[in-house]
């Protein structure tokens, strides 16, 4: 019977009282269970007989579909029972279970998917950690090699790694290689690859590039070399390879920076449409070519209105195509932004794997993370340069969107796109008037389905910004968590959680959502999510490496109170005599 073979027929006796009514579905045909689709069948016939002793338990005979009303979406019903009225209700019964059946097949597939994600980031790691130990043995090799006055020649320099060759090899088409997030191309054969934040979310990049050896200089990630009392406990706790400052193993004690030697490649980052910015930066390119650093990047719209301002800084180098900012991080040793919270934001969006130490100048409007001022720019960048300076390691959260089969509108299927964030991914209703309604796992442990405004998955970093303003506690940069906190639950028990840093959160759509939802990354971003779409959020291993005004407890603290104004109010008054002694 075709109509069954397109839609699972459900069929149940019609008992005369609805208290005996059999909850579960007396059977599903074989041919629905086969199916066990995500995607609703597009027919659902629900039959009532009114002779129930035709059906036996678990067994559908033929049932003489008489006449069948296919309503708009395709959901019909046949009843030959005289009595339409009371059976309507149990056919939304009958409705009301296949749901459910769907439901529970969705929610066993996204357990699954979960665990596959687990299980790719755990060989992931693997590789990385293959990789690693290779590139170890290698560049001792090479060391042995150079004491031998064997002339190495540095094998990256700007121009020198073509990453098509890089993208077009068949080992290079992983999704993800070695822990740095790969990016498809989706500019095919383009002559001029203009410079733009959403080039990078389809850049391939693939990490074979640091198996090359890398121009930067040389540094020691330990713990507070400067404490004496710490001195013999000293070990590296965060790793690194060849400049990858890598935070596999977190800690959470104060981090030092100590150079091994003199940094000299600096990546300057503005905030745009601000003179005094622009100004402080042709300053600074000068003072830093006296201090002997050789070569400073700034972005394409930068050079242009340095240039306009004075041809001399011709010198001045940028990223002009994709594959040098790709790369950046192979020949930059520090990171220097003037501007705001949104400026270091910025930055950090440029960096889809390791980033060089990030010194941020106060030049924007609250600077909560901007902790240097800009007039002491050369005293703070000399002692930074020299050494040891205190850096903050600021997690980033790692997020996916995994598309739920989903042709877009230009038929071309949307593959997982890929973010990494320093304050928070949020999940919002956007424009929709339906409330949210966001299914939420945390290791594959069902978490709680949020219905609202939306939901704030935020780093430690991110606990001050949007976060913060949804209610959300205010969290130590260096405390190892994840904090979970919904915007406007519509709901008087829901509180804001904080979770470890080690577990893999997922938000999913249910199929039948009412509305859409919207995913934004640091603000920025936007991506529509539809019903089946699912949103993977973990830490990254790749953190933010904040170089610190003091340490980072003073400069967190001193951001609440100063910026946040965090219980700032008048002190209590003391009696004006002293009250008896007890
Ligand atoms: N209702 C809200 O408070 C709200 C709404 C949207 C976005 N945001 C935040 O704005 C961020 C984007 O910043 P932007 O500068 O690109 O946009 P923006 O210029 O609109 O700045 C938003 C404000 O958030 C502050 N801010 C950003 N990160 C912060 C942090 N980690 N701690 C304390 N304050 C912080 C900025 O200083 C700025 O004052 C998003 O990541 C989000 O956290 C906040
Ligand atoms: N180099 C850049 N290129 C493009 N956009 C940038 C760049 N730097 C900053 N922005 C954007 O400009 C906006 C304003 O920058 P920023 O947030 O630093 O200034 P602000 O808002 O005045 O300071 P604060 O964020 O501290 O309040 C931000 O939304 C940021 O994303």
């Amino acid at each position: 019977m075709d109509v069954l073979t397109q839609g699972a027929c459900v069929a149940w006796r019609t008992p005369v009282a609805r208290e005996s009514f059999p909850r579960d579905l007396v059977g599903l045909p074989r041919h629905f269970t086969r199916r066990h689709s995500l995607k609703l069948p597009r027919k659902i016939l629900i039959g009532l007989t009114s002779s129930p002793n035709r059906l036996e338990h678990g067994k559908i005979e033929n049932l003489a579909i008489r006449s069948q009303r296919l309503d708009s979406d395709g959901v019909g019903a046949m009843i030959t029972n005289r009595d339409e009225k009371n059976h309507l209700s149990e056919f939304s019964d009958a409705l009301q279970t296949v749901a459910k059946a769907l439901e529970d097949v969705a929610v066993k597939k996204a357990l699954a998917q979960d665990e596959a994600a687990q299980w790719k980031h755990k060989y992931e790691l693997e590789l990385l950690r293959n990789s690693q130990l290779e590139r170890s043995i290698a560049s001792r090799a090479l060391d042995s090699s150079r004491q031998d006055n064997l002339s190495v020649t540095s094998v990256i320099s700007e121009g020198d790694i073509d990453a098509t060759e890089f993208r077009s090899s068949p080992q290079n088409t992983q999704t993800r290689s070695n822990g740095y997030l790969q990016y498809k191309e989706t500019i095919q054969n383009s002559k001029v690859l203009s410079y733009s934040p959403d080039l990078f979310n389809n850049l391939y990049l693939d990490t074979q590039l640091d198996s090359k050896i890398s121009e930067k200089a040389s540094f020691t990630l330990t713990l507070d070399p400067v404490d004496e009392r710490r001195k013999e406990q000293n070990h590296d706790l965060v790793s690194f390879d060849d400049g990858d400052i890598n935070a596999e193993v977190r800690s959470n004690k104060q981090i030092a920076l100590v150079w091994n030697s003199s940094p000299a490649s600096v990546f300057i980052l503005l905030k745009p449409n601000a003179a005094a910015v622009q100004q402080l930066c042709e300053e600074m390119v000068w003072w830093l070519r006296e201090q002997n650093v050789t070569k400073i990047y700034v972005e394409p719209r930068v050079k242009a209105e340095l240039m306009e301002e004075n041809a001399d800084f011709e010198f001045i180098q940028t990223c002009e195509t994709e594959k040098q900012l790709v790369t950046i991080n192979k020949s930059v040793d520090l990171v220097i932004t003037l501007g705001g919270d949104g400026t270091m934001l910025w930055a950090a969006s440029l960096f889809k794997g390791p980033m060089p130490p990030l010194v941020a100048f106060s030049m924007g409007s609250l600077g909560f993370m901007t902790k240097f001022q800009s007039s002491m720019y050369r005293e703070s960048l000399q002692a930074i340069m020299k050494g040891p300076a205190y850096i903050t390691l600021r997690h980033r959260l790692h997020c996916q969107i995994i598309r739920h089969d989903r042709e877009t509108d230009d038929n071309t299927s949307s593959e997982s796109a890929e973010y990494l964030v320093l304050n928070e991914v949020s999940i919002d209703r956007g424009m929709s008037s339906a409330l949210s309604n966001l299914e939420c796992f945390c290791d594959g442990h069902f978490v709680t389905i949020v219905q609202g405004d939306g939901l704030i998955i935020s780093s430690p970093s991110g606990s001050t910004a949007y976060s913060l303003a949804a209610g959300g506690s205010v969290v130590h940069p260096q405390v190892p968590g994840i904090l979970f906190t919904p915007i406007c639950p519509h709901s008087l028990s829901f509180r804001p959680l904080i979770l470890p840093d080690y577990v893999t959160l997922r938000v999913q759509l249910p199929l039948n959502c009412r509305g859409q939802a919207w995913a934004s990354f640091d603000g920025k971003g936007r991506q529509q999510l539809w019903g089946g779409d699912a949103l993977i959020v973990r830490m990254s291993e790749w953190p933010v490496p904040a170089v610190c005004e003091k340490e980072s407890s003073g400069d967190f603290l001193r951001s609440v109170r100063e910026s946040l104004h965090w219980n700032r109010r008048n002190i209590q008054l003391a009696d004006e005599r002293p009250s008896p002694s007890h």
